[in-house]
């Protein structure tokens, strides 16, 4: 398959740069391809077969990262979301499937370095090997970053993985039962499935914090997909990045659909700076005028930012029919961006803005563009063809051959790769005009003109004079696919940003009540369901935990919300010590210095920085081999939904959990 690509691949860098234009376009629409294909292969080597399965008909196939096939395309290996590689994670001693035997291969680089098998049959099979492939993988060295787990999903997990596109799955589970891997193989699965639909950044991916995006970045590329958007809620509303979270009194009132109301007056409001008087017209004129304004829009249903005729209308009227200046306009009725109407606290947004910020997007319209003709200098330059500055220019270099010159670029266009050497003023036309006309214009004719560097050169007449580059019209997305992670946690106002992203999107929902923090976070499935404009949903339960040991699950689930089920943890091992200290700095000082581990301390909020630990705002979706709680009392008087975060808290450690408290326990925990 290599061969095969690296031999398009060079088939495409030989097609004919001087041939017709369309021959361009599929030279480097044939070299990109094949350049993709090389990266899958290169990434995939490792595990390229990690599974096999042998049937009780004699039949016996290889499960992998990718298909592989021979030149007779017959397959050797069976990609792991093909449906024939299903019986690979679903096939049970009590319901084998046929399948005989199942054979978890572990390879170190291009070399097999461990069998583990798995008998589900009754009958005797020879040369059976291994130690369970799950246990394995759990008490596998931790890197800082999440692993896929396609060589050991389980059942539950792989019908979750597998659930049809359509509509809306809803995927529940306790702390650890491999909710966000589920859902992040469930969109590289999406991706094999329908790859037409879904590829180009069709599927979008969010996640609580972009510590959280970071954490588990790199398992979708390490599945060799790289086309699904994923993003942190502070990062879905563009040109802006937020990472702070505001107290939770604040982020209740910016989570409530009462924003909406608020938004919109804030959005028909006067700008700041503007003007207060116009001739005749006084502040309270003006006022009045812009209520007016405001009243005709929304009766047609025309948006600030397109109300500008409007306003003119409205105070011409009020002057007996005089002519607005533009200069009036612009400063009383300007186009306005959400970031305008809406502008930092302290220099920074918290991720609870951004969906205000979405919101006032909505409100406000689009900004207009403006349409600038091209200006006087262009088109004369243009006209007379002596001058470069601003158009192509194609020149000969007696180094470098024919060179062709991009508006306002002082070297060769990069874009064409390469100059054209040994060939007539012709032939050198014939070429940049291919090129040119790659770019987005037409070639008429050729002048006499000018280099950058002043040598002489040619300046092709365009069929319409060149643009002035414009902001490009932000490309809308439409997402085809969103699949949401930690879902428990979004407030009305987040619930309606995401809503309008996936407005044709079928839809995977994860997340567990039982770690829900967020003061307006919805009381039940069905109405968050409801607040993202979806109805129905098909829901899968995970009811194994894979990251905490049931001695840490125990003491967790007593922080547990009445009414839902604690978890059932299927990793062995695991400490736990709850300490009372006086010095809680010391203390945390003293288990940091206990051993060559690496401890990771969480800490409420306020002591985190001088703790120097992770605020435990901060924690969700993560995990760590130990964990350091500090001061659990105080995690839980901090917020509303304080148990829920101390929950949270409680259920990051994969290894060893030390609580270090200086003030009683909290009741459930000293129970
Ligand atoms: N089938 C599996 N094979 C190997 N490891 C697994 C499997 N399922 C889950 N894990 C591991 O268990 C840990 C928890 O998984 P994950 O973070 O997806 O859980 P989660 O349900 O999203 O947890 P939380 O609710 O706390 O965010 C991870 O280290 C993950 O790699």
């Amino acid at each position: 398959m290599r061969d095969e690509a690296r031999g398009l691949r060079d088939e495409g860098h030989g097609r004919a740069a001087s041939g017709p234009v369309t021959g361009l376009v599929e030279r480097d629409a044939m070299v990109l391809r094949a350049a993709a294909k090389i990266a899958e292969l290169d990434s995939q080597e490792e595990g390229i077969v990690f599974g096999r399965l042998d049937f009780d008909d004699g039949y016996t196939y290889r499960i992998g990262r990718v298909g592989v096939r021979d030149e007779d395309r017959e397959p050797l290996v069976v990609d792991w979301r093909a449906p024939a590689a299903a019986p690979f994670y679903r096939a049970t001693p009590g319901e084998p499937l046929g399948v005989d035997r199942r054979r978890v291969i572990v390879c170190a680089g291009p070399k097999v370095v461990a069998l583990d098998d798995e008998v589900l049959s009754a009958k005797e099979i020879d040369g059976v090997v291994g130690e369970g492939a799950l246990l394995r993988s759990l008490t596998r060295e931790r890197g800082e970053h999440m692993r896929d787990i396609v060589t050991t999903i389980q059942r539950e997990q792989d019908e979750a993985i597998r659930a049809p596109a359509h509509g809306v799955t809803l995927i529940t589970g306790g702390p650890g039962t491999g909710k966000t891997q589920v859902a992040l193989h469930r969109a590289a699965y999406l991706l094999y499935t329908d790859r037409g639909r879904f590829a180009d950044g069709r599927v979008l991916v969010v996640g609580p914090s972009t510590v959280f995006t970071e954490y588990i970045g790199r398992v979708l590329p390490g599945l060799g997909e790289d086309s699904v958007h994923l993003r942190a809620i502070g990062e879905l509303f563009d040109g802006v990045t937020a990472t702070r979270r505001d107290p939770h009194d604040v982020a209740r009132t910016k989570g409530d659909l009462r924003m909406v109301r608020v938004l919109t007056d804030l959005a028909w409001d006067t700008p700041p700076g503007a003007p207060d008087r116009l001739r005749t017209l006084k502040p309270d004129d003006l006022a009045e005028a812009r209520l007016e304004v405001r009243r005709r829009c929304e009766a047609r249903g025309v948006k600030p930012n397109a109300g500008r005729a409007v306003a003119a209308r409205v105070l011409s009227e009020r002057l007996d029919g005089a002519e607005i200046p533009d200069a009036f306009l612009d400063a009383w009725w300007p186009p306005l961006t959400p970031q305008d109407v809406l502008p930092a606290q302290h220099g920074e947004w918290t991720v609870d803005d951004v969906p205000l910020l979405d919101e006032l997007a909505e409100i406000l319209g689009p900004v207009p563009a403006r349409t600038a003709p091209a200006p006087q200098w262009q088109l004369r330059e243009l006209r007379s063809g002596t001058r470069v500055a601003e158009t192509f220019v194609l020149s000969l270099s007696l180094n470098d051959g024919w060179q062709l010159f991009a508006p306002g670029l002082r070297t060769p266009m990069a874009a064409s790769g390469q100059a054209l050497d040994g060939a007539d003023s012709w032939g050198a036309q014939r070429w940049a005009a291919a090129i040119i006309l790659r770019e987005g214009h037409k070639v008429t004719g050729w002048r006499d003109g000018f280099d950058p560097y002043g040598e002489e050169g040619y300046v092709p007449v365009l069929a319409e004079p060149l643009p002035v580059a414009e902001a490009e019209a932000p490309v809308e997305d439409v997402y085809l696919h969103v699949i949401l992670d930690e879902a428990q946690d979004l407030s009305p106002m987040e619930c309606r940003m995401i809503a309008r992203r996936a407005a044709h999107a079928s839809m995977t929902i994860v997340g567990d009540l039982g770690q829900a923090t967020h003061p307006l976070a919805a009381a039940s499935w069905p109405e968050l369901v409801q607040r993202l404009g979806k109805r129905g949903a098909r829901t899968l339960d995970l009811p194994t935990g894979y990251r905490v040991p049931q001695v840490i699950a125990d003491f967790a689930a007593r922080a547990l919300a009445p009414g839902i089920e604690p978890t059932r943890s299927f990793r062995p091992g695991g400490t736990l010590r709850v300490r009372q200290v006086d010095d809680l700095a010391a203390a945390v000082a003293q288990e940091r210095r206990r051993g060559q581990e690496r401890w990771v301390v969480i800490a409420p909020d306020h002591l985190a920085a001088h703790l120097d630990a992770l605020p435990v705002s901060q924690v969700k979706g993560l995990e760590f081999d130990r964990v350091v709680l500090v001061e659990p009392a105080e995690i839980v008087a901090a917020e509303p939904r304080g148990m829920s975060r101390l929950y949270v808290a409680l259920t990051r450690a994969v290894a060893e959990l030390v609580v270090l408290h200086r003030r009683p326990l909290p009741a459930p925990l000293a129970g």
